[in-house]
């Protein structure tokens, strides 16, 4: 591969990084959101805000997703545990401040 061609080929790359990054944070930020109507709901219920079937639910799909696009499970599991540990901490400081 000639370097022009190399140059441009990481340029364009990253460039469909950036969007992708943009897009995932946006996600996040609209999952973590969630967590107000969530507490919202778990106070009704009188539910606790930590769900470990649900979050076992989530680490199976995780693990599922990952094995169907050959993605390391374990690494892949690590970000949804730390999706799943903001969601609580939202949920928490919403708690705290009712
Ligand atoms: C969001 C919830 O609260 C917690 C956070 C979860 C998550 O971020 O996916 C899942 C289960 C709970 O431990 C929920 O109960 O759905």
């Amino acid at each position: 591969m000639k370097k022009s061609e190399a140059m441009k080929l990481l340029k364009e790359s990253r460039e469909k990084i950036d969007l992708i990054d943009e897009k995932i944070l946006n996600l996040i930020s609209e999952r973590t959101s969630l967590a107000r109507k969530i507490i919202k709901a778990k106070i009704a219920l009188n539910m606790d805000i930590w769900d470990p079937a649900r979050e076992k639910q989530i680490e199976e799909k995780t693990r599922k997703i990952a094995r169907e696009n050959k993605i390391d499970e374990g690494k892949l599991i690590k970000i949804m545990r730390i999706l799943t540990e903001l969601n609580k901490m939202e949920q928490e400081q919403i708690l705290r401040r009712k």
